[in-house]
């Protein structure tokens, strides 16, 4: 809020107006300013004359702002709009190639790295939203700052949701009370016409349709992790998607991203798959247990991957056909 100008913070947070006026400081014709460069602009005799004590201005006015958000019962919950990481060592103790990397929400990175390098231990320390304390030594910032502990130890306020490859349901419920459940327990105004959008884009994603009444013991590998991914997208409040491989899933993966990306998530997924690695705006490369380096997708990289979508689009078809019992010619591949 500090480097926001008067005018932004007013449109976040009217009531700000009702602070100036009680301060006496007329903010006409400084909107474009932030509060302190607004403050710089009295001379010492001024800040005298009037009595204006700029620090303490300074310093109670975020106070304020949180106190009347509480008031009137507007506090900010999740509204994240970027994460950083910063670097911490390697397995061997060696810092980290990278100093630090923020990501912003419809941003996705993807995370490569052989087996056992540690893909797995950057997603667990974002999770967990580490702060020099997991054997990585990194730190998770949330909008630039040391998040608020209600990420860590509130089971409401979960700061990332994770899709993992193996998606066993237990339970014995029909796909709609699964999804009513989620509804009501995130108090959604409407929770029957978000079921239908969450199923809607759950057979957008997957190969084969399901409906509301199917058990969601019944669902295939693809099927759950299609309704996984839309009930994440739709209905989840956490801002940041961890996804662990989701290569073999049976779903349209570059779907499922958009889906996601366009719910203003930030999205890292660990990744093998050239397809799902191109797709990402930037790719980290972890190597004996750290990132060793952030590249960003390149032009030609990205030209790349639409030949790969191509490649891909055909193996997906002579798969279908194998599938369907048919025999495969070479006419597949015109
Ligand atoms: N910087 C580090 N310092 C110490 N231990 C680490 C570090 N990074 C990872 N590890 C540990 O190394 C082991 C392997 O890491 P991890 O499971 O994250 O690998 P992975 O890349 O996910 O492997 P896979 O591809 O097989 O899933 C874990 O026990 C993890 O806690």
């Amino acid at each position: 809020m500090i480097n926001q100008t008067l005018e932004q913070i007013l449109k976040e947070y009217p009531f700000a107006l009702s602070y100036f006026e009680q301060n006496k400081l007329d903010i006409t014709g400084y909107e474009g300013q932030t509060f302190e460069e607004f403050l710089d602009h009295f001379s010492i005799e001024e800040l005298e004359d009037q009595a204006i004590d700029k620090e303490k201005l300074l310093s109670d006015f975020p106070v304020y702002i949180e106190q009347m958000q509480a008031f009137l019962g507007m506090e900010k919950k999740n509204q994240v709009l970027s994460m950083t990481i910063l670097a911490g060592h390697d397995k061997s103790g060696n810092p980290e190639g990278f100093a630090e990397l923020t990501v912003l929400t419809s941003q996705i990175i993807s995370i490569v790295g052989p087996t056992g390098s540690g893909k797995s231990r950057l997603l667990a320390d974002i999770e967990w939203a580490a702060q020099n304390d997991t054997p990585t030594g990194r730190s998770i910032l949330i909008n630039g700052e040391t998040p608020d502990n209600k990420w860590r130890f509130s089971s409401n306020n979960r700061l990332v949701a994770q899709l993992s490859q193996n998606m066993n349901f237990v339970m014995d419920l029909t796909v709609y009370d699964f999804l009513n459940m989620h509804a009501v327990s995130r108090m959604v105004e409407d929770p029957q016409s978000v079921i239908e959008k969450i199923i809607k884009a759950a057979n957008h994603l997957a190969g084969e349709k399901f409906d509301l009444t199917t058990p969601v013991t019944s669902l295939s590998g693809g099927q759950s992790r299609a309704l996984m991914i839309a009930d994440t997208a739709i209905l989840s409040s956490s801002p940041i998607v961890l996804i662990d491989e989701i290569e073999n899933a049976g779903i349209d993966r570059k779907k499922a991203l958009d889906l996601l990306v366009s719910s203003d998530k930030i999205v890292l997924m660990a990744t093998h798959d050239p397809l799902l690695a191109l797709m990402a705006d930037k790719r980290i490369v972890i190597k004996n247990g750290g990132i060793s380096k952030v590249i960003e997708t390149t032009k030609e990289e990205k030209e790349l991957l639409d030949k790969l979508e191509k490649m891909d689009s055909l193996i997906q078809n002579a798969r279908q056909e194998l599938r369907k019992g048919s025999t495969l010619s070479s006419q597949i591949l015109e």
